[in-house]
């Protein structure tokens, strides 16, 4: 396997992505490197999994006004001229995948976690941290992205865990086709059943929270500790945050696992898909009396008469609810955003027309 595969290099020989192909012709004097951290400054890549630099970017990307999803992330490929201090990066070649998430602040802004990820495992321990809504959450999160979504139960070992009633609270989602699968983290063995999603080029992210067994989970699937765990705190069973810093880390199925944590904090961007991420209610709305049927009071709702007969739970109908709010919310604020941009332009053309006017063309 060549350095660039084991970090994930998409291609088992030439590029057969025309557009990859193109924008490689376009640069024959470049060659390909992963971005494996974003700073303000600029970008760090490698090309192996033990090396890594920083070339110096393209000059578009630093400006406040270019998108975050127009500028390389984590997970990037990009294609990178020269060497040692005069490497520079050239292009950035075309994304098959890209994890978003809404940034609320001051400014709406979407940010961009990871790109070019084949699939991500949705970490829950089968402990305390079990929570069906925050699974549904992390996969609503990642409609959309093109990344595959599959669920990790971790500490199924321990006593207490359930496997046969997390697999009940979680058959919506296994209704909608994504895999879930029951693992101890610490055991070689249990962590084989992830294999299928772990083959040669392929790219994985570990999402979920704290203390749910991420770094364990690593520490198995490279044979090594590389990362360190958490301690667990009394009483909580949640690890500390111990994960600082991004990478990409080759393992030895030849899948490289990128580490971000940018996934801790779940905001919608407000372009998921939450019908789609919910099929299951919305093909059951699709019989409420009143087209717009909200689900809370109405007569003739059909999810909420589902619900009463148990055909429908409880608990992903809320989660349901909430989401959607959250993911319109975020969507206005979005739509908001654009608008202002939008007027900033007319604006900014308007005033340059005035000045014109004025003072003649120069
Ligand atoms: N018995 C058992 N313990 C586990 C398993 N997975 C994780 N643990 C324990 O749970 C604790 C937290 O695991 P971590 O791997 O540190 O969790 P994390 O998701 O990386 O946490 P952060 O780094 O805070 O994000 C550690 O003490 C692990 O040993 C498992 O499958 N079985
Ligand atoms: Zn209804």
């Amino acid at each position: 396997m060549t350095p660039l595969r084991a970090i994930g290099w998409p291609f088992a020989g030439p590029p057969t992505d025309p557009a990859w192909a193109q924008a490689i012709a376009a640069h024959p004097s470049a060659r390909p490197a992963r971005v494996t951290e974003q700073h303000r400054s600029g970008y760090v890549v490698a090309e192996s999994p033990d090396e890594s630099y920083s070339p110096e970017s393209l000059p578009e990307w630093q400006r406040a006004k270019c998108p975050p999803e127009s500028r390389p992330a984590v997970g990037d490929w990009v294609l990178v001229e020269g060497e040692g201090k005069a490497a520079r990066i050239v292009a950035l070649l075309p994304r098959f995948s890209a994890i978003k998430r809404g940034a609320a602040g001051e400014h709406y802004k979407q940010q961009l976690i990871a790109a070019n990820i084949d699939t991500a495992f949705v970490v829950c321990g089968l402990d305390a941290d079990f929570n069906p809504r925050r699974i549904e959450r992390y996969l609503l999160l990642l409609s959309g992205s093109g990344v595959q979504p599959v669920v990790v139960l971790t500490k199924a070992d321990k006593d207490g865990a359930d496997v046969d009633a997390a697999m009940e609270s979680l058959s919506a989602t296994l209704a909608q086709g994504v895999a879930v699968v029951a693992v101890n983290a610490k055991d070689r063995a249990s962590v084989d059943a992830l294999s299928p999603w772990l083959g040669e080029g392929r790219s994985v992210v570990l999402v979920g929270s704290s203390g749910a067994g991420k770094s364990t989970l690593t520490n198995t699937l490279l044979g090594t500790e590389k990362m360190k765990t958490g301690a667990v705190r009394e009483g909580d069973d949640r690890g500390r945050h111990t994960t600082t810093h991004r990478a990409l880390l080759a393992m030895p199925s030849g899948t490289c696992l990128i580490d971000t944590p940018g996934m801790r904090e779940l905001k919608p961007t407000g372009e998921e898909d939450v019908a789609e991420s919910f099929a299951d209610i919305e093909a059951i709305a699709a019989q409420c009396r009143f087209r717009d049927c909200s689900h809370q009071r109405e007569p003739g709702c059909a999810v909420r008469a589902a619900v009463e007969r148990g055909d429908l739970d409880a608990g992903r109908v809320a989660n349901f609810l909430k989401l959607r709010d959250e993911v319109a919310a975020a969507s206005d604020q979005l739509a908001t955003r654009l608008a202002q941009k939008a007027d900033a332009r007319v604006q900014g053309k308007a005033l340059n027309k005035r000045l014109d006017e004025k003072y003649g063309k120069h």
